[in-house]
């Protein structure tokens, strides 16, 4: 059972953010939300979290998600947000243990699952300030892990990495969808999205431009129109978007 948004709208400080937002996704698949600066996908997903107020109905494996609680939200979907702090130099073995919270306890096994897919083991030791931006990336995603959660929502999460980290974590992502959970991942190069994507959601000025299968959604047509700009597929790899 899926993870439905229904006629989904959105007003931070009396402004409308999101409007009449509908589209599915699917556990097992990777969906990437892509659209200009602005145009709502953190909004997006802080809302599928739990953590903005909403008209419209989220449904959840054919459940409305305001009827869950707090922890049963939290044990579902796990979010990871764009720019995470750690407000104190601590090990990283209990950054990824507190992936647990939400389950009231610390399972030795799901911290381990989780340091193994991430390869965040060698890590385990040091101190949050002992990492490289990349390294603690996959802290951020062991922890997500760690509460071995259905649905992960992240928002931009290989941003701040270098192209073989991004690479790396590409195919992080494609193993842990392989295991049947949904990833739901906010992106902006449009190139890692074709490498990641099963589906897209499309956001422009917070309304759905295109959703749906990545291999038909997922068009130089439809990319022109979303950030207004000239896009078009390689003329000798036509699995790379060219700007301009
Ligand atoms: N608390 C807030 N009050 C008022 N407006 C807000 C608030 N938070 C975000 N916004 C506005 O909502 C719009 C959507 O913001 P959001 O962060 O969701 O966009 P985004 O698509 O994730 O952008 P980016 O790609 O730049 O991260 C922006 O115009 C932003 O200025």
């Amino acid at each position: 059972m899926g993870l439905n948004l229904k006629s989904i709208g959105v007003e931070l400080s009396g402004k409308p953010i999101l409007r009449d937002v509908s589209c599915a996704f699917s556990k097992g698949k990777i969906h990437v939300v892509l659209g200009p600066n602005g145009a709502g996908k953190s909004t997006l997903l802080k809302t599928i979290a739990g953590l903005v107020s909403y008209s419209g109905q989220i449904e959840l494996a054919g459940l409305n998600l305001k009827q869950f609680s707090v922890k049963q939200r939290a044990r579902s979907l796990a979010y990871l947000p764009q720019n995470y702090q750690i407000a104190w130099d601590i090990l990283v073995r209990d950054v990824i243990a507190m992936g647990r919270y939400a389950h009231d306890d610390s399972d030795l096994t799901a911290i381990e699952d989780a340091m193994q897919v991430t390869d965040t083991g060698r890590f385990a030791a040091r101190t949050t300030g002992q990492l490289s931006g990349g390294e603690l990336a996959r802290v951020m995603l062991a922890r997500v892990l760690a509460g071995k959660p259905d649905w992960i929502l992240a928002d931009e999460p290989l941003a701040s990495l270098d192209p073989a980290y991004q690479l790396d974590m590409v195919s992080r992502f494609r193993d842990i969808a392989a295991t049947g959970t949904a990833v739901i991942i906010v992106l902006h190069d449009i190139n890692l999205a074709a490498k990641l994507a099963d589906n897209v959601l499309m956001l422009k000025d917070g309304a759905v431009l295109a959703s749906g299968n990545a291999s038909t959604k997922l068009s130089a047509q439809n990319l022109s129109k979303l950030y207004d700009i000239s896009i078009k597929k390689h003329d000798i790899d036509s699995d790379y978007f060219v700007i301009g």
